[in-house]
């Protein structure tokens, strides 16, 4: 399976399963279906030991049960904020080696319950669970939302439409970075703590979601793997090129110096391909007043027929480059 990649997975499956009694189903960022005439948001995200995070990595920090809850919440809610909904509700099934103590179970669920009241996502209610034993440690959070202003899809940007983002971008994969750098954690200084902490404690921007859809977005998702990656997927079901504009990311990329000076890397591919920072992408007709808090960074072009792509300064840039598990 290693050569497919996500994409290809998936569309080997999808036409073997049926959706369809869904109001949306597989392709966006939640599914959708009605019960009794309203609408129920619902997505799932999993969180696995070695593959998300390294209970100890290579800069000797060790990761805390309770940053795993809050990522796990974060991203989770960060899938119904891109629809422009509200988290209403979710369950947590965990996965754990007979070996992990009560401690760290009780240090998970704190990180779960203040996620969920720091990040404001006022109605989430957690509505069950299950515990299972594992070789590894294993976390899987589905969770249902409702959209007051009509649900914004991936597939709706128009040749037009400005393109912009909301949250970090970058700065969770620039602590990634640091995290995998064997540079002692002790030494660290706390602007770069607190890229770390943007990868360990992500920080979706949850009142922009519904704010944007609000506001009249076309489209939005959520960045999870990477800009690049992400806007391609935007590109492709939207039948539309998005042209981006570096000079408009810089600012992302200057605020990333510290962990460029520590582990040498370009500012800019971490703001280009880093994942997981869980900030929004969304575009805007003309005319639309947008939220203040996203920042422009480009505008949508027909596609002319051709494959939608997406270009950087004019040049396409590479789809393949960004997060994919099985890439
Ligand atoms: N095993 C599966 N069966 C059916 N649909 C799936 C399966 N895995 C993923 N999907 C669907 O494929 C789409 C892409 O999945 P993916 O996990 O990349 O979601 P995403 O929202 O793009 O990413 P993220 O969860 O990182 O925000 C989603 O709509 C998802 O529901
Ligand atoms: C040990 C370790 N290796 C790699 C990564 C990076 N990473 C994991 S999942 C993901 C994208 C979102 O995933 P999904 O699409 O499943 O939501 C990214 C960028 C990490 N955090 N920890
Ligand atoms: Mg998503």
């Amino acid at each position: 399976m290693g050569d497919l990649g996500e994409q290809g997975i998936l569309e080997a499956i999808l036409p073997l399963l049926d959706s369809a009694q869904a109001s949306l189903g597989p392709g966006d960022d939640a599914g959708a279906l009605r019960v009794s005439g309203n609408e129920v948001l619902v997505s799932v995200d999993t969180l696995v030991e070695n593959q998300d995070f390294r209970l100890l990595w290579p800069s000797g920090l060790e990761h805390n049960a309770y940053d795993i809850g809050w990522k796990s919440i974060a991203q989770n809610v960060s899938d119904i904020n891109a629809m422009g909904g509200r988290a209403t509700g979710a369950v947590i099934s965990l996965s754990l080696p007979k070996s992990t103590s009560l401690e760290w179970v009780m240090d998970f669920s704190r990180g779960v319950a203040e996620a969920i009241a720091e990040l404001g996502a006022k109605e989430l209610t957690i509505l069950g669970g299950d515990l299972g034993k594992s070789q590894e440690i294993s976390v899987t959070t589905t969770v249902l939302g409702e959209c007051a202003h009509g649900k914004v899809l991936r597939s709706g940007v128009r040749a037009g439409d400005r393109v912009a983002v909301a949250g970090r971008v970058g700065a969770a994969g620039a602590g990634l970075s640091v995290l995998e750098h064997e540079h002692d954690n002790e030494s660290w200084s706390r602007a770069v703590r607190r890229l770390v902490q943007t990868q360990c404690r992500p920080v979706p921007p949850l009142e922009s979601g519904p704010r944007a859809a609000e506001a009249g977005a076309t489209a939005m998702m959520d960045l999870s793997d990477g800009l690049i990656r992400d806007a391609g997927r935007m590109a492709k079901a939207s039948h539309v090129n998005l042209e981006l504009e570096s000079s408009a990311l810089q600012d992302f990329a200057l605020r990333l110096e510290a962990a460029s000076e520590l582990t040498g890397t370009d500012p800019m591919s971490w703001v280009l391909y880093g994942g997981e920072d869980f900030g929004l992408l969304a575009a805007f007709p003309d005319g639309v007043e947008i939220p203040g808090e996203f920042t422009v960074i480009g505008v949508a072009k027909p596609a002319n027929g051709r494959r939608a792509v997406v270009k950087v300064d004019g040049k396409v840039a590479k789809p393949e480059t960004g997060f994919d598990h099985f890439g």
